[in-house]
């Protein structure tokens, strides 16, 4: 099987600052992976980088097949979906919920056609009823709670059907029911074996859904451990990426983490 993210000696350098350091990385198109790492470890740079939005200044990364730097970007991004705060901050208030799910199949933000494929129109319903949220499909985006609007953000980014999906802290802002219903939909993709391959950033272990298979903790912008989830997610290996002492315990396919000093 050919890796989805092949990155190798990866690093990023940003003035005197190295914000990424030698990093290798393996995913490949049937792992769900979560970056996890302290605030400014690195881990949205390195989701930069797999999404073909920045480059590195050293190494190679290869995304899909492609090598950044040899590659038309704008041929690359449409085959990987992205959640992002930054990327919802793009979204017009006035759009519909539906249309910023449908618009994603035109990779634009803004609605500017005013037929869509029957195709797109199936699937877009098909992932507001996956992500419960048919009954907001005419709500403007402006007025959706966050946890709604999370659950659109994901709707859209998977719309175009990706190979390549990457959510950057999906569940921040969250009350723990909306983070629990996210959760439960985020298992069910991570289970079906047509979901494209899945990256996930988060701070907090809790926030791991089901069915991820592996992890890479990133630590001062280096990768500190990384391979399946149940060996990268020990006490020491969070402890020595957090700096702190911690537990990690295990709650049937659930993390959760307290410190011990
Ligand atoms: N353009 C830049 N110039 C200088 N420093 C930068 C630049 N972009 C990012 N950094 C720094 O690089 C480090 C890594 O940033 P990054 O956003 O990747 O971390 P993160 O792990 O996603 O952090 P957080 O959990 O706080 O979101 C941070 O210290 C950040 O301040």
């Amino acid at each position: 099987m050919t890796s989805v993210i092949e990155f190798d000696n990866v690093s990023v350098n940003r003035g005197s600052k190295q914000i990424l350091d030698s990093v290798n990385w393996r995913a490949q198109a049937d792992e769900r992976w979560v970056l996890l790492g302290r605030n400014g470890a690195g881990k949205t740079t390195l989701l930069q980088i797999a999404g073909g939005l920045m480059f590195p200044s050293r190494g190679t990364a290869r995304i899909l097949g492609e090598q950044l730097g040899r590659v038309d970007v704008f041929e690359l991004r449409p085959r990987i979906g992205l959640c992002s705060a930054a990327l919802s901050a793009r979204i017009p208030d006035y759009e519909k919920a539906r249309d910023v799910i449908l618009t994603a199949a035109y990779a634009v933000t803004g609605r500017w056609r005013e037929e869509y494929d029957e195709v797109d129109i199936a699937r877009a319903q098909d992932l507001m009823n996956l992500f419960e949220i048919d009954h907001l499909a005419d709500r403007v985006y402006g007025t959706l709670s966050e946890g709604e609007r999370k659950r659109v953000q994901i709707s859209r980014a998977l719309m175009a059907d990706p190979e390549l999906l990457l959510l950057d802290e999906p569940s921040a802002g969250l009350d723990l029911g909306a983070r629990e219903e996210l959760l439960a939909a985020l298992t069910e993709i991570a289970r079906d074996p047509k979901s494209p391959a899945i990256v996930l950033v988060t701070h907090h272990v809790e926030e791991i859904p089901e069915g991820f298979t592996h992890g890479l903790l990133i630590k001062d912008g280096h990768v500190s451990a990384t391979g399946r989830l149940d060996d990268v997610m020990t006490s020491e290996n969070l402890s020595e990426a957090f700096g702190l002492q911690l537990e990690i315990s295990r709650h049937g396919q659930r993390f959760s983490a307290h410190a011990t000093q």
